[in-house]
Formats: structure tokens, sequence, C-alpha cells
């Protein structure tokens, strides 16, 4: 369990995380998600003890990370998969690791096996792919066996296989109980393996709520709606308290509504159409506009149930 509260850092003019209130429970992949700069690194390092908040607490289980005399038991992280030695090899890496924590040797096989790095830990880094590097540092995260994990954009820059696995192994975490955070500026990643999303931007909480509620929130729905009698309809739809606009001769627009919502109340005015449809803003265009405008889209209310930040 992470607890995120008033978490605040300040460097000189930039208000890098503003005021952060947020849970991460066990058993679910909670997708951190937000622009470049939102604040998720800031956050992340703050919850391992590598940077202190100006203000706020971030305690994993309960405690501050600072006061774990093995850390690694307690959480594992991904933040920087080229951090490790060079010259080392995967295997001596982890023993480094391992030892460090009071960890058994016998672990180091055992993350090794499960991160499929079996044929490559004996080699030195500095000859490893860039997805090699990605399962070390996931195999040094889980040395410990964590019940906390932190991957920072662990899909960067790999490959679909790579991806693939990641996504398997994150969900695979949660299931086994624990808590897992990721984060990622892209939406899409997000969707397919987060039970859960807390959105930033500009350091501030823009969204906190499942996948689902985000994903139906965004994304507003436009009817489009012809006919023969596009001034009836439009003055009627104004009259009912739709949002509508002419498009063109024929075509008539409603925000945020649906079709059924809108044909039902053409047919009992008898109001003829000929074509009548629902458009949705794509979900990585409504997350772009909800992140970049999060100052102007702060405390507004998402369509559905989505829990938003005020
Ligand atoms: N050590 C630092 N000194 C000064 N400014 C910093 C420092 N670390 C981060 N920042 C600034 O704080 C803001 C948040 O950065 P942060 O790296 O946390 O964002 P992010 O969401 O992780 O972005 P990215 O997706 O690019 O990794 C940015 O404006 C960044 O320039």
């Amino acid at each position: 369990m992470i607890e995120v509260r008033g978490l605040t850092r300040r460097y000189g003019d930039v208000l890098a995380v503003d005021d952060l209130s947020f849970d991460v429970e066990p058993g679910k992949v909670t997708g951190f998600l937000g622009p470049n700069g939102a604040g998720k690194s800031t956050s992340m390092r703050i919850m391992l003890g590598l940077d202190r908040p100006t203000s706020g607490t971030a305690l994993v289980n309960g405690r501050p990370y600072a006061t774990f005399t093995e850390p690694l038991r307690e959480v594992g992280a991904l933040l920087d998969p080229g951090s490790a030695h060079h010259g080392r090899t995967g295997r001596s890496h982890l023993r480094v690791a391992a030892r460090s924590n009071g960890i058994p040797a016998r672990r180091v096989d055992e993350v090794i096996e499960r991160v499929g790095l079996d044929r490559a830990a004996r080699r030195r880094i500095k000859g490893y792919s860039l997805g090699m590097r990605q399962r070390l540092g996931i195999a040094a995260a889980l040395i410990g066996d964590p019940g906390v994990l932190l991957f920072d954009e662990p899909i960067n820059g790999l490959d679909l296989d790579g991806v693939r696995w990641i996504r398997g192994l994150l969900r695979q975490l949660a299931d086994e109980g624990r808590t897992v955070l990721v984060s990622s500026h892209l939406m899409s990643e997000m969707e397919q393996v987060a039970d859960r999303l807390v959105v930033i931007g500009r350091g501030r909480l823009i969204a906190d709520a499942t996948t689902e509620q985000i994903m139906s929130g965004l994304g507003h729905v436009q009817v489009r709606v012809r006919g023969p009698e596009p001034d009836r309809l439009l003055t009627a739809l104004r009259e009912h308290g739709f949002q509508a606009e002419r498009v063109d001769a024929l075509e008539v627009q409603v925000e945020d509504s649906t079709a059924e919502k809108v044909g039902e109340l053409a047919h009992a005015l008898h109001i003829p159409l000929h074509h009548l449809s629902e458009v949705r803003q794509s979900l990585e265009d409504a997350y772009m506009e909800l992140t970049n405008n999060s100052v102007e889209y702060h405390g507004r209310e998402l369509v559905g149930t989505t829990e938003v930040a005020r």
C-alpha cells in the first residue's frame, strides 16, 4: 500500500509536484499517468526516499521509505534501467543487491529465471540490449520479494515482445496481491494494463479512478443528425436543453448526448431524420486535452462516475 498525502516538491521556481494525495492499493496495477514533466518521476523518487518533499508525505506500508532497514524486502523499483554498473555481469549486479539487503543468494537465480535472463546473466551488462537492461532492472526490483513495486516508464523503448512481457508480468504481480504502481505518459499503454489510473498534469492530480471510469468519462460523445428540417430540429433540441449547433445545410451536431436521446426527441416531435450517429473523440485526444489543460480542467466533473480532483 502506498499513501500519498499533500505531497509537494518545489525546485526553485518550478512546482514539480503540487499537493498530490492518492492511495495505491494492493492487488491492482495502478497506472501513474501524465505528460512529460508532469511530476511522475519526482513523486516516485520521493516514495523511494531518493528525494525529499517540500511538504506532505508518501508512506509505503504505513512508513516513510527511509525507516526500512532492508528496503528491498518492502519495495522494489525500476527507475533508470541504465544505472547498473556496466562492467559487471547481470548476475553479479543482482548478487550485490541481494547481499546488501540480507537476501539469500538463491533468490538471484529465481529472479533471473522469472525475468527470462538465464542466458544473458553471465554476460557483462555493457553488451545488453535495452530490453535486457529492463529485464535486469526488474529482476533487481523483485529480488527481495517485495509487496510494493514501482516501475517508472517500464515500456519505454521496448519492442512488442518486451511490451507484452511487461504487461503480463505487471498483471501477475498484482494478482499475487502486490501493490504495483507503473508510470507512463501514454494513455494507450495504460488502458491495456492498469486497473486504476492516477492522472496528473503540471504536478497536480487530475483524476483518480478505475481505468474503466476514466475511459468512459473521457472522450465526450457528439451526435450527428441530418434531416430535411434542420432548423426545426435545432430549435427543438435547444428548447429541450441540448447543446446543439448547425454544421452545414442539413446537419446538426449535439454535444455530450446520445443518439438514443436525440432520436427519441425527434420521434416525439415528428421531425423526420435521415441520419443519426454518435462520434466519440479518440481517447488519446481526450487525454491530451485533459492533461494539457490541467488547470482549466481542474475540478471539472468528468462524464459518468469518474472521481475528479478538486
Ligand atoms: N532535480 C531537479 N531540479 C530542477 N527541476 C527538476 C528536477 N527534477 C525534476 N524537475 C522538474 O520538475 C518537473 C517534473 O519532472 P518529472 O521528471 O518529475 O516529471 P515526469 O512526469 O516524470 O516527466 P517524464 O515523463 O518526462 O519523466 C519538470 O518540470 C522537471 O523539469
